[in-house]
């Protein structure tokens, strides 16, 4: 909004006078949101004096904005971090007018999650997620009830069930086929490796979800030379950026109106263009409709989500066409940019760590071998590989304050009061880096997951020291298919080259703060061919 002032300004639309005029208005405005704010503060410490728990310590803020200016825009979780470490595992901190507690020991988790985890199952939501996930009409942003437990348990049992992804493994194994054939396409040369594994993680969930409606619904036809479904990229990438922005409409709900970062804005563009897309798509399966209904009443799966989810719509656990596409919205935001993520930070590691990488690659040789194409089914025989994604999974834990929670109503945790709607950050990136907790935990040491015949660190979420996907009811229902699409890719890229880090390039391990903690630098690396029949990468 200020960018298209200053525009106006500067063409001459909009004179001085008028300019002083909004300034003045907006400087009263935030006065008096400043006034309504410091009586608000008034109450509530003379409230606070009651007798009762007392509120988690946390750092002082100034009045009005808070903590606010102190975080600075990079890093979250490091700042939090900071702060846990001087003000313990629970504390408090005002962001603007909204009270936040952030959780940074296993024992403070577990109370939320599991004790009182009812209490804690809704989530926190902003502006820019109510207007991209319709209206927060999604999995994600629902808050916890009938409608919230319909949409997951549809959403698991026809897609992420093992039957379901069973049956859409044939699309995911093109989607990563291709992803090979680019990276040969340009082999003797620096590849991107974070580009091509997110167009191959976007292809692999744009087919599940909507089989070939959703690909030509992106135009993928013509962009065939960009590696397909490079419209969905961008589109997802703005959506990303959209949703991890911190937003002063957020902070000081009064000022929501006036959109001073644009950010409303912008999520409105976005938002219409994959509505469009999904609409597009809806039609082109809509074409198709007979042939779902037939296998959905003889209880077979189809492959393809969208189509089943069409052909549940006049039975018991019909969902609007509006619930559908924001389940469609959950697959491509939840989905995509976590999992490619994971690709480029495993990759990451184990090009700075050759030794580990040869491993790595003699495993694959022995359970795959040279004149073959990774599979699904070969991935249970990956140890090793396994243990250095988890371990990948521990040192950058891609969702690092997983997705804020809210709790129904005031409560207690480890001895404190927690308001009612106060917004509760995890920082699983700190636990899964705490010396207490892990031996030398800023090493890369795969070894620490392997042999571990219990369920000790698996993705379920039971060990509260180790959950990158989250834990109880609103834990992440796609993790097993994220663990296979990310143990696939990665064995394709080891298995089918040998990568080379050119002589100009450093790879660094700095990231960029979003809702999905990235890597800073794109990884980049010169591939050579591994395997010994060329056919097998056409
Ligand atoms: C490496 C990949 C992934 C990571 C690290 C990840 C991580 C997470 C985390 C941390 C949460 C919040 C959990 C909590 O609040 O306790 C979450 C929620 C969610 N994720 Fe994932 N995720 C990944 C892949 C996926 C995939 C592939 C899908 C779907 C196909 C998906 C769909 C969802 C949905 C729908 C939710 C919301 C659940 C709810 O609120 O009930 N995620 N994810």
């Amino acid at each position: 909004m200020i960018e298209m002032m200053v525009e106006k300004i500067v063409a001459g639309a909009i004179s001085f006078d008028r300019l002083l005029l909004f300034l003045q208005s907006f400087i009263a405005l935030l006065l008096t949101a400043g006034l309504i704010k410091c009586v608000q503060w008034t109450v509530k410490a003379l409230r606070r004096r009651q007798p009762g728990l007392p509120l988690p310590p946390g750092p002082r803020g100034l009045p009005v904005v808070g903590y606010l200016p102190f975080l600075g825009t990079e890093d979250l979780h490091v700042t939090f971090k900071e702060l846990a470490d001087r003000y313990g595992p629970v504390y408090k901190l005002w962001l603007g007018n909204k009270l936040c507690v952030v959780l940074s020991s296993p024992e403070a988790v577990r109370e939320v999650v599991r004790d009182k985890d009812v209490i804690f199952a809704n989530r926190d939501s902003g502006v820019a997620s109510r207007v991209i996930m319709y209206g927060g009409n999604d999995i994600v942003f629902s808050d916890y009830g009938p409608e919230w437990r319909t949409m997951r348990k549809t959403f698991t049992h026809q897609m992420l069930g093992n039957s379901s992804l069973e049956a859409s493994y044939g699309l995911r194994r093109d989607a990563v086929k291709n992803g090979v054939k680019e990276v040969y396409a340009r082999v003797g040369s620096c590849v991107d490796i974070g580009y091509i594994g997110l167009l191959t993680v976007i292809n692999s969930m744009a087919a599940m979800i909507g089989g070939e409606s959703f690909l030509e619904a992106d135009g993928r036809q013509e962009r065939a030379d960009d590696g397909g479904g490079s419209g969905l990229r961008d589109i997802l990438t703005e959506l990303m950026v959209l949703l991890g922005a911190p937003n002063v409409s957020d902070f000081f709900p009064a000022l929501a109106w006036l959109d001073l970062q644009g950010i409303e804005t912008r999520a409105k563009r976005v938002f219409a263009r994959f509505d469009g897309l999904i609409d597009k798509a809806i039609t082109r399966s809509q074409n198709k409709p007979k042939q779902v209904e037939k296998e959905v009443q003889q209880g077979k799966g189809s492959t393809d989500f969208l189509q089943r989810l069409l052909g549940l719509q006049d039975s018991e656990s019909s969902l609007s066409l509006a619930k559908i596409k924001a389940m469609l919205m959950d697959t491509m935001v939840g989905g995509t940019d976590t999992t490619a993520t994971m690709v480029e930070w495993t990759l990451t590691e184990l090009m700075l760590q050759p030794q580990v990488m040869k491993k790595v690659q003699d495993e694959l040789t022995e359970v795959v071998g040279l004149s073959d194409l990774v599979e699904e089914t070969h991935l249970v025989k990956l140890k090793y590989l396994d243990a250095a994604v988890k371990e990948t999974m521990r040192l950058h834990t891609p969702v690092p304050l997983l997705v804020p929670r809210r709790p129904v109503e005031t409560t207690e945790i480890r001895g404190y009061r927690i308001p009612k709607d106060a917004r509760i950050f995890t920082n699983v990136w700190a636990i899964q880096r705490d010396p207490s907790l892990w031996d030398n935990p800023r090493d890369f040491t795969p070894e620490r997951f392997l042999n571990c015949a219990s369920k000790k660190w698996d993705y379920s979420g039971n060990n509260m020291q180790y959950l990158p996907f989250g834990s109880g009811r609103r834990m992440c229902p796609g993790f097993a298919l994220a663990e296979k699409s990310v143990m696939h890719i990665v064995a394709s890229f080891l298995h089918c080259f040998n990568w080379q880090v050119p002589e100009d390039v450093k790879i660094g391990v700095e990231t960029k703060f979003g809702i999905v903690l990235k890597k800073r630098d794109s990884l980049v690396a010169i591939p050579t061919p591994r395997l010994s029949n060329l056919e097998l990468y056409a």
